[in-house]
């Protein structure tokens, strides 16, 4: 695509020197990506100060540099008030709105939304049509994950990433949208047509400072879904109603509004929810009337996720029949109360539970069928959200028999300061402190006898654990597998 092309779509602009008979063929904003033909963006992140590696992008081949202020460099500099949000244009432009081309979902909430996406992702396959897929364990198209650094990736990969699903004849997109991705304008230039909230609880106030502040960043999904009706492309949102935030997130968008949930009258609900050990069944009320529903996943807040999936995939065109098909057959994402398969009477739950409200979810889904005693193994994350930790630990306590607190990704932090910001103010007894996360699984697996659960909390499907500066292989299920070999239990 030439230069000039690019920068004369731009409200604003100021460049010296010509525009003209540049050729463009790459788009980055990371200087170790460059190669010939690149017109490099200048991002000053959070970190560091991109300006300051365009002398070394235009050594690696960028043949245009986008900045915020004057650069002394042999090629065009193009100045623009803010590169941040000119990225989103630019990568959008440059790859020629792929999502206009194909249907896209967006699924925002606190959590859930890796679990929905899934969900989602199965009933769309069922139904024949070819999926993308991006989100916390990483981006599919069709079949195989490929890594992605964010939840929801940053603007030029999105884009390319969208154009490669067009390439590839992709029907629907289906991503995680993450608060931070919002609230930094990561999703600008997506044309979502089912925007779908799961909930709001707390977590990441590191970032979001109050939770005023999270909500509004929550429902810019909304606001900003289509800005006019189009019989082409109808857009919905697809609210969960039972939340206390459902209000707000409604009154943010001019576009129709399909309601899910448990408590209050929905136009997907379930009714008469009974929870087994083994699975949940419940009668789910819908547009075409009320089916029955039988499904492996476990807990109420699983039926909110099978909900948010049915409403969503029905508002894309799918049939009730093929819905409840996918959904009665699913076995969940990996690392979301994952059994851990074992040969012995207890049992061993991997669960990717990080923040207070999903912790007492999972715990209270767990005690609801444990005939044992409750084991958990809970960390908080270094780096991230302390508010959390405490009431993390007070929940654990409340509802494990036995808890043991230990390191989750530490990260810069000294672990066992981590650890001692979560029982400060801790009245409860029936914890014990490990540190190291082996042998805190190591602990429960031993003490636990016939009838018991050990739920291993906050890292899922990660296959890491960052302590300091390095990353370890950890992976919750291995270790547990190795544990329980090793314990000959
Ligand atoms: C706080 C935050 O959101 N940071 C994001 C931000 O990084 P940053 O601003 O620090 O970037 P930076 O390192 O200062 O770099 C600035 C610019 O210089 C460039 N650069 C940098 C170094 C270099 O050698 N050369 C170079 O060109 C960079 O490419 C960039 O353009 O931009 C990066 C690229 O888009 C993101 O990967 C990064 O996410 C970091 C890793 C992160 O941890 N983010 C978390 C808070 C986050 O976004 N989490 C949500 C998930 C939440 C959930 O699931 O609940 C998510 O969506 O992932
Ligand atoms: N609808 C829900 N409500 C509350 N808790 C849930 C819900 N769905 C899943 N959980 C719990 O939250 C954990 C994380 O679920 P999931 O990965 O689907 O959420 P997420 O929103 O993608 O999280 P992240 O923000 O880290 O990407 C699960 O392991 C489970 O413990
Ligand atoms: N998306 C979540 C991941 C947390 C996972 C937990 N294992 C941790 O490292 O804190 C976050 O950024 O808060
Ligand atoms: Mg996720």
């Amino acid at each position: 695509m030439e230069l000039g092309e690019i920068i004369r779509s731009l409200p604003q602009y100021q460049c010296e020197k010509t525009l003209d008979g540049i050729h463009i063929s790459n788009v980055e904003k990371d200087h170790r990506q460059v190669t010939s033909n690149t017109l490099f963006i200048c991002i000053h992140g959070y970190t560091v100060d991109g300006h300051q590696f365009a002398a070394e992008a235009v050594t690696r081949g960028a043949v245009a540099i986008v900045a915020e202020k004057p650069l002394s460099l042999d090629v065009p500099v193009i100045i623009v008030p803010n590169t941040k949000r000119v990225l989103p244009q630019v990568a959008s432009f440059f790859y020629d709105y792929p999502t206009t081309k194909m249907k896209m979902i967006g699924v925002t909430g606190t959590n859930g939304k890796t679990s929905v996406t899934h969900i989602l992702e199965e009933i769309l396959q069922a139904a024949t049509f070819r999926t993308g897929l991006i989100g916390t364990i990483g981006m599919r198209i069709q079949q195989k994950y490929e890594p992605v650094n964010n939840t929801t990736p940053d603007a030029l990969v999105l884009q390319k990433s969208f154009d490669q699903m067009v390439q590839k004849q992709i029907d629907v997109g289906i991503m995680e949208v993450s608060s931070h991705a919002l609230d930094q304008g990561r999703v600008h230039g997506t044309d979502f047509d089912l925007a779908v909230f799961t909930n709001l609880t707390q977590d990441h106030l590191d970032y979001h400072q109050t939770m005023k502040d999270y909500l509004f960043a929550k429902s810019l999904l909304f606001s900003q879904l289509g800005n006019s009706y189009s019989k082409s492309k109808p857009k919905y949102a697809i609210i969960n109603i039972d939340d206390p935030a459902a209000h707000q997130l409604i009154k943010s968008t001019a576009q129709p509004v399909i309601t899910y949930g448990i408590e209050q009258e929905a136009t997907f609900r379930a009714n008469n929810i009974t929870l087994f050990e083994q699975g949940v069944h419940f009668d789910m009320e819908t547009p075409e009337g009320t089916i029955s529903m039988n499904s492996h996943l476990i807990g109420k807040f699983s039926v909110y996720n099978m909900l948010a999936a049915a409403a969503t995939a029905y508002y894309a065109g799918i049939s009730i029949t093929t819905i409840k098909e996918v959904i009665e057959q699913t076995k969940g994402v990996k690392g979301r109360f994952q059994p851990v398969l074992t040969e012995h009477d207890f049992g061993v739950i991997v669960d990717y539970a990080h923040t207070p409200d999903s912790l007492e979810n999972v715990l209270q889904t767990i005690k609801n069928v444990c005939h044992g005693n409750v084991y958990a193994i809970v960390g908080c994350g270094g780096d991230r959200d302390r508010n959390k930790r405490p009431q993390m630990a007070d929940i654990t306590c409340r509802y494990a028999d036995k808890a043991i607190f230990t390191s989750d990704n530490p990260r810069s932090e000294d672990p066992l300061a981590i650890i001692d910001d979560m029982v400060v103010d801790l009245d409860a007894t029936n914890y014990q402190v490990i540190a190291d996360r082996k042998q805190a699984i190591r602990t429960a697996i031993q003490q636990a006898t016939s009838k018991d659960m050990v739920l291993i909390a906050g890292k899922g499907h990660e296959t890491y654990q960052v302590i300091g500066d390095h990353t370890y292989e950890f992976d919750d299920e291995k270790v547990a597998l190795q544990v329980l070999q090793e314990e000959k239990k």
